[in-house]
C-alpha cells in the first residue's frame, strides 16, 4: 500500500502497517474547533471502571481553575457521563452558527458531555463503538471552548475501541492514571501505562484514589482494601505517585447534591503542582 493511501503523514515511512506508528498517529488527530484555542490537554484514565476516574478528574480541574486557569472538562465516558451531576448542571448545551456551545460551572469551568444533549439524563446511551468515539471527536472538533489553558478529559474506561480512538483523534499532551488499592491494580495500572506508551503520550504520573478511610472519631488511616502496591508499580514502571485520596463521605455528599467545586482536600494538590510545574513554564 503506498504511504499517501495508509493517509501517513511521513514520506520516509516504509512500515507496512500504521499500528502503533507514530506517524500514523499524527494523521489521525482532528482538528480542534476553529473558535478554540486550548493550550493544554490531558486525559485521566483508568485500566477499568468505576476507581474513580470522573472524581479525579473533577478534582484536579477545579484545583487548577483555583490556581486560576481557565479549565474545561470533556466527558468522553459517553455511556456512563457524570461529570455534569457533579457540578449540578442539569442545563442543556444550546448550539450556534459557531457550534457548540459548553455549558459552565458555578466556578466557570467549562463542560461538555452526552448528558447536556440528551433529553432525559437517565437515558441510557446504547450506541456502537463508531458512534460513541465519534462523539467525543464532536466534542473536541465542533464545541466552542474559546481560550483555555487546561482542557481535561475523562477518559471513556478501558483499553477498547473508544478510548483508542480518543488516544488517536485528540493531541493529549499528558495522562494521569487511576487506580484503587487492589490486587488487580498492578495489572490494570500495566495496561493503561502500556497503551499511553504504544501512543507515545506522556504519562504525568499515578494516582491512588479511594486508598484509604480515616477514622473520624481518632483520625486514624484504615486501609479498607488491603496494603497499597502502589509504590512498588511505582518504582517498576518508572512514573511518580500524584497523590493518595481516601473515601471521604463529605465530598461524597457534594457529589451527590451536584456541589464537588466546594470540597476541601489537599489530597491532589501535589498533582496540581506537578501539572502546573510541567506546563506553566511552556505557557508564557
Ligand atoms: N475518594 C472518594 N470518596 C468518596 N466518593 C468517591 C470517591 N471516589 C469516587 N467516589 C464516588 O464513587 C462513584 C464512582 O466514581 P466515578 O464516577 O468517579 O468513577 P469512574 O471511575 O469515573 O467510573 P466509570 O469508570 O465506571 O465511569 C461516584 O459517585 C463518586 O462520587
Amino acid at each position: 500500500m503506498k504511504e499517501k493511501e495508509k493517509g501517513c503523514s511521513d514520506s520516509e515511512c516504509t512500515k507496512e502497517s500504521c499500528e502503533g506508528c507514530e506517524h500514523s498517529k499524527q494523521s489521525m488527530l482532528e482538528d480542534l474547533n476553529q473558535y478554540s484555542n486550548i493550550k493544554n490537554v490531558i486525559g485521566v484514565v483508568s485500566g477499568k471502571g468505576g476507581v474513580g476516574k470522573s472524581f479525579v478528574t473533577a478534582m484536579i480541574a477545579v484545583l487548577m481553575s483555583r490556581k486560576g486557569y481557565k479549565v474545561g472538562i470533556l466527558d468522553a465516558d459517553i455511556t456512563g457521563p457524570s461529570i455534569p451531576k457533579m457540578f449540578g448542571i442539569t442545563r442543556k448545551a444550546m448550539g450556534n452558527e459557531l457550534g457548540i456551545i459548553p455549558e459552565s460551572t458555578a466556578n466557570n469551568i467549562k463542560i461538555m458531555s452526552v448528558n447536556l444533549l440528551l433529553d432525559k439524563e437517565d437515558a441510557p446511551v446504547i450506541w456502537r463503538g463508531p458512534i460513541l468515539a465519534n462523539t467525543v471527536k464532536q466534542f473536541w472538533t465542533e464545541v466552542v471552548w474559546e481560550d483555555l489553558d487546561y482542557l481535561f478529559i475523562d477518559m471513556p474506561p478501558g483499553t477498547g475501541d473508544v478510548p483508542l480512538t480518543v488516544f488517536q483523534s485528540i493531541p493529549l499532551d499528558g495522562i494521569v492514571i487511576v487506580t484503587s488499592p487492589q490486587d488487580l491494580v498492578s495489572m490494570i495500572v500495566k495496561k493503561a501505562y502500556n497503551m499511553a506508551k504504544m501512543m507515545n503520550i506522556p504519562i504525568l504520573g499515578l494516582v491512588e484514589n479511594m486508598s484509604y478511610v480515616k477514622c473520624p472519631d481518632c483520625g486514624k488511616k484504615i486501609n479498607i482494601f488491603g496494603e497499597s502496591k502502589l509504590n512498588d508499580i511505582s518504582k517498576e514502571i518508572g512514573i511518580d505517585i500524584l497523590g493518595r485520596i481516601p473515601i471521604d463521605p463529605v465530598i461524597a455528599q457534594l457529589v451527590d447534591e451536584g456541589d464537588f467545586e466546594r470540597f476541601s482536600c489537599d489530597c491532589l494538590m501535589e498533582a496540581a503542582e506537578k501539572i502546573n510545574n510541567k506546563f506553566a513554564n511552556e505557557m508564557v
